[in-house]
């Protein structure tokens, strides 16, 4: 039978910033993208059963309508009047309500997949543009790499990949709701503003240096006053020889990169186990 094998990548903003807020809520932003070698696994069937089903290691996670994954094979099957379901198996591994992308992800894969296997001919613009009906992260995971990301998230131009480094990932373990930091965030008073410009032009240089400098991510002023811990693991990786660190998305997730394995390494040990991080990994 055919079957469709994929990695759903997760990512982290190397700039997070937001210009304002939208007459619907939603928020103007600039952002750096970057996809990192962090993924979920999905494997893709055809069914006879004319229903889509999932099936994930994680028991928590829902496994109908509220499962991102669901909502793009149904957005895909109702479009193309597929009649044949599907069945999807979810290996999660990025973690969840972490300011990583991971449902987004799962949700660009599974759009990506049910596309090859019922040859429906979508390009990877066309399914950029279904993906935003799911979520405004959902383009970004469909293209990957390293982009500039405007509008709500949407408007994307690719960037020179990052440099070569180390990313040390470490999250807390608590769960962050996207909705309720942009929603307690105070677009208009924020005083500062990453140099997101600042950031493309340290891309073309080829800069990591200047690229980790420039970092910042206007979210942290919901996110780390609700949780301090936040602080106390960029702390952390600071010490531990950390160009920078900061928050991934709304968080709680935070990145630390490192041009020496070494000090990444170090940085990892004193992490894992060590009570502030629950979920810690070192990648590229
Ligand atoms: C924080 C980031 O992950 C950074 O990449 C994204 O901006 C969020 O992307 P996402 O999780 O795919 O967002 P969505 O699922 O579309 O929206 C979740 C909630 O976040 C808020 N939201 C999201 C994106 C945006 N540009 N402005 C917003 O205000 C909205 O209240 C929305 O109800
Ligand atoms: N496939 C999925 N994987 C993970 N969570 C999912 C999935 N589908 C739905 N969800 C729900 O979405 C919520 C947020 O999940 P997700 O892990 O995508 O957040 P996130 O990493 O903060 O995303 P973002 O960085 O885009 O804001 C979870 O509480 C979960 O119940």
């Amino acid at each position: 039978m055919k079957e469709i094998k994929l990695k759903a990548k997760a990512k982290i903003n190397l700039g997070l910033d937001v210009l304002r807020k939208r007459e619907d809520g939603y928020h103007e932003v600039r952002m750096i993208m970057q996809t990192i070698g962090l993924y979920d696994r999905l494997v893709i069937r055809p069914a006879a059963d004319g229903q889509i089903s999932i099936r994930t290691n994680l028991r928590f996670l829902p496994t109908g309508e509220d499962n991102l994954v669901y909502r793009a094979a149904k957005l895909l099957m109702d479009e193309f009047q597929i009649k044949q379901g599907v069945e999807i198996e979810l290996g999660k591994y990025i973690p969840v309500a972490a300011g990583m992308a991971g449902g987004s992800s799962d949700a660009a894969a599974t759009l990506v997949g049910v596309n090859k296997l019922f040859e429906l001919g979508l390009d990877t613009e066309q399914l950029m543009k279904r993906g935003v009906k799911i979520g405004a992260d959902v383009p970004f995971c469909v293209m990957r790499g390293t982009a500039l990301a405007e509008g709500i998230g949407e408007r994307l131009t690719p960037l020179p990949p990052m440099p070569e480094c180390h990313i040390l990932i470490a999250k807390p373990g608590i769960h962050v709701s996207t909705k309720f930091v942009y929603g307690n965030l105070r677009a208009d008073e924020l005083k500062e503003h990453p140099d997101i410009d600042g950031q493309i032009e340290a891309l073309k240089r080829g800069d990591l240096h200047g690229l980790a400098r420039l970092m910042g991510n206007v979210l942290e002023t919901v996110t780390i006053p609700e949780y301090p811990v936040i602080r106390r693991i960029k702390e952390v990786m600071k010490e531990h020889g950390a160009l920078n660190a900061m928050m991934s998305g709304s968080g709680p997730t935070v990145f630390g990169l490192f041009e020496d394995a070494a000090a990444a390494q170090e940085a990892y040990r004193a992490l894992d186990g060590g009570g502030e991080a629950k979920q810690v990994y070192l990648v590229s």
